[in-house]
């Protein structure tokens, strides 16, 4: 048997995931390790939700092979795996709607034994280590309030603070800007930023369709385009014009500033 690599988070070797007599990963391959941190991007539909279930078990592959933390899937206990793992989308956000008497504190408590709503013993650690999330996303103002009448922005970062409850190894944050004015998207980039640096934090898949939220603690890139890799390693060799105009299918100018990318489409002049 070949020997575990301890600081490897995923290996994603040659994967191919076809349905409904569609291919819509083609052999991708894909090496996470610890102290990394990735943006994941691509166009609608260009096959990155697909890759994450791939990751998450959530689907598995028609070819190809998949491990996460050194563990390789069909030795390893998914669920068990998964409560390692934190997947925070908006659609999340969506379930919590329907709990209209949560406190932002309890919905983040729940984070611990990743349910909607608490059915398990809770210690004063827990609340403790709650309070203390509350505290590193500043959102202590809000932690008795109901979850529906917080903010967009604070929602966010509860829901954030709720998967760390859990200690994941593995944080994949699924756009988790969208519909943020730009001053709460910068406050919930800098609380992102903050967590990254932080030796103790898990390491973070980032999903985003703008290039500007890949903060300067975002150390690699994935780029896909129906499926394919078109780029994948350090930021500055991936993010470059010819592969995100390869990646987006617009020819793209791109400019570095506070160690953040920008984009503009470059229009021609003839
Ligand atoms: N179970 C499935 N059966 C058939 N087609 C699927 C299935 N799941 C995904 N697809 C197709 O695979 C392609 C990739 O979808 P996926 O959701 O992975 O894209 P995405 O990059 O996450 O897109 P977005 O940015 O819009 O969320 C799409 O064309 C989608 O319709």
């Amino acid at each position: 048997m070949s020997q575990q690599k301890t600081n490897q988070v995923i290996e994603l070797k040659d994967i191919v995931w076809k349905q409904g007599g569609k291919q819509i990963l083609s052999d991708v391959s894909w090496q996470v390790e610890q102290n990394q941190h990735w943006a994941l991007l691509g166009l609608n539909g260009s096959g990155k939700t697909s890759l994450l279930k791939m990751i998450t078990g959530y689907a598995w592959p028609s070819a190809g092979e998949v491990s996460v933390f050194g563990k390789r899937f069909g030795q390893v206990n998914i669920p068990e795996l998964r409560k390692s793992i934190g997947w925070v989308s908006t659609a999340l956000d969506e379930r919590f709607q329907t709990r209209p008497r949560d406190t932002a504190l309890e919905i983040v408590l729940s984070g611990k034994y990743a349910s909607v709503g608490i059915y398990e013993d809770i210690t004063n650690a827990d609340i403790k280590r709650g309070e203390q999330l509350l505290e590193q996303f500043k959102i202590t103002h809000v932690a008795n309030q109901f979850f529906p009448s917080l903010s967009q922005g604070e929602k966010r970062k509860a829901m954030i603070a709720r998967a760390l409850m859990a200690n994941p190894k593995l944080l994949i944050l699924d756009e988790p800007c969208n519909g943020l004015d730009i001053y709460s998207k910068e406050e919930l980039l800098a609380t992102i930023e903050r967590m990254n640096q932080s030796t103790e934090g898990p390491t973070l898949i980032y999903v985003t369709h703008h290039i500007e939220e890949i903060v300067p603690s975002i150390s690699h890139t994935f780029l896909l385009h129906s499926g394919h890799i078109v780029g994948s390693g350090e930021k500055k060799a991936t993010l470059t014009e010819p592969l995100l105009a390869e990646t987006f299918r617009v020819p793209i100018a791109l400019q570095w500033e506070d160690d953040r990318p920008w984009i503009r489409i470059k229009h021609s002049k003839n």
